[in-house]
């Protein structure tokens, strides 16, 4: 069985790539990273370590790699002959990877090849919807029409926390021991593969907004209250008593909301709070608050982990105030080497704070919302 996963980062060997080849797949990476694609090749295997009480090293093995700059070819044929692909590029790149991916489905619908699943696994609601489309976009108007006879495009909701990595070795990826990958089994095609650690779910939408709502707001908030505050990472911005009750109360917000519309038990809302509260502040994990909060335009979307809880909290009739608090903060997000961070800095030193928020959020001058984020970032700045 062959599994070929775009993007061999931090989640795509910590995380997918493990999964799968533990579940019995060669694992073909596909990434635009000479070095990591040369050393896959070169040993076909690499070490991930569990950061818990203990670190374990596992060796994961069975894999290789193709550079999709250098062998686009490459990449078509082994979408050709796969059983199944992932992704964990980062959804921005997800619109880049379309046309490869079409190439590739075009190949199968020639060969009359068996249907096959793409399942992104980015942050994001509807990350493989996107991707299907995307790829539909590419094709003519026959592939177009016979497309959900050969590919299926199911949603999922995956987390781990895997940080930057700083190892000699550059195959190496230290990840936390939780995990969790959700995928739509109704939007799958043909056979659905058991894979150990993955789960099926009919409706993925409590899970994906839980998952994004919780563990992804409360992150970026810490990670932009902490940039404010000059902290270096996740656990030391928590470690300061004001930042952990403000994001608290924040996954407070999410989570009225969350309760309201998924109807989740409220004491298992809050120890699912809880439990993330602790995966921020695990002892052994060095994550900076500059990869948390890294492309903050992609953060403050209108439907992304901040803005999006955020306005339908105003829809319920609710006042979202950490929430405000932290897309204030976002707002003044300004590390070097962050392209998104340097554009909105710019938008708002030419254009102004209001055409800066109405633009990146599509939160409107007149909103109530808007004046409590202004208020924030007044107090802030
Ligand atoms: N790191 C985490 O804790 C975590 C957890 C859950 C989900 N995610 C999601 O997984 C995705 C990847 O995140 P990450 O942390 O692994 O990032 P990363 O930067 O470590 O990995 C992304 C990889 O994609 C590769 N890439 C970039 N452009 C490409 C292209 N055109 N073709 C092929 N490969 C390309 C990069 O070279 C890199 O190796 C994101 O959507 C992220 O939100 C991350
Ligand atoms: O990957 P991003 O940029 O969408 O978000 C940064 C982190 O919040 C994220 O990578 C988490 O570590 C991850 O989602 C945990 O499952």
């Amino acid at each position: 069985m062959l599994a070929v996963h775009f993007g061999a980062g931090n989640i795509g060997r910590g995380f997918i790539g493990k999964l799968l080849s533990q579940a019995g797949y060669e694992v073909c990476f596909v990434d635009i990273n000479e070095t990591v694609i040369d050393e896959l090749n070169k040993r076909n295997r690499y070490t991930v370590e569990i950061l818990g009480e203990e670190s374990e090293q596992i060796t994961v093995d069975g894999v290789r790699g193709i550079n999709s700059q250098k062998n686009p070819e490459a990449v078509v044929d082994a979408i050709a002959e796969a059983d199944l692909i992932t992704t964990a590029v980062g959804p921005t790149v997800l619109k880049l990877i379309s046309s490869v991916i079409k190439e590739g489905i075009a190949k199968r619908m020639v060969a009359g090849k068996d249907p096959v699943n793409f399942i992104a696994c980015e942050n994001m609601i509807g990350g493989s919807s996107l991707l299907k489309d995307a790829v539909a976009e590419k094709m003519n108007e026959a592939e177009r029409e016979s497309l959900n006879e050969y590919a299926g495009f199911p949603d999922a909701a995956v987390d781990r926390i895997v940080p930057n990595q700083s190892h000699e070795d550059p195959l190496k990826v230290a990840v936390e021991p939780f995990y969790e990958w959700v995928v739509d089994q109704t939007m799958m095609i043909g056979h659905v593969p058991d894979i150990a650690g993955l789960t099926y779910v009919n409706d993925l939408a409590p899970y994906i907004e839980r998952k994004l709502f919780t563990v992804n707001t409360g992150h970026a908030i810490t990670a932009y209250l902490g940039y404010q505050a000059g902290t270096n990472t996740i656990k030391e911005a928590l470690e300061d008593k004001g930042i952990y009750s403000d994001v608290k109360k924040a996954l407070e917000e999410t989570g009225e909301l969350l309760q309201q519309k998924h109807g989740f038990e409220s004491s298992k809302h809050d120890a699912y709070i809880t439990k993330i509260l602790s995966r921020f502040l695990n002892p052994h994990l060095v994550d900076e608050v500059t990869r948390v909060g890294r492309a903050p335009i992609r953060k403050l979307g209108p439907n992304d982990r901040l803005v999006g809880p955020a306005r339908q909290l105003v829809e319920l009739n609710k006042e979202p105030t950490y929430l405000a608090k932290g897309i204030a903060a976002a707002l003044l997000f300004d590390p070097q080497n962050d392209e998104e961070a340097a554009t909105i800095q710019n938008k708002i030193k030419e254009d102004g704070i209001t055409n800066a928020i109405t633009s990146f959020t599509e939160i409107q001058e007149g909103d109530q919302l808007f004046q409590i984020i202004m208020k924030h970032f007044e107090e802030m700045k």
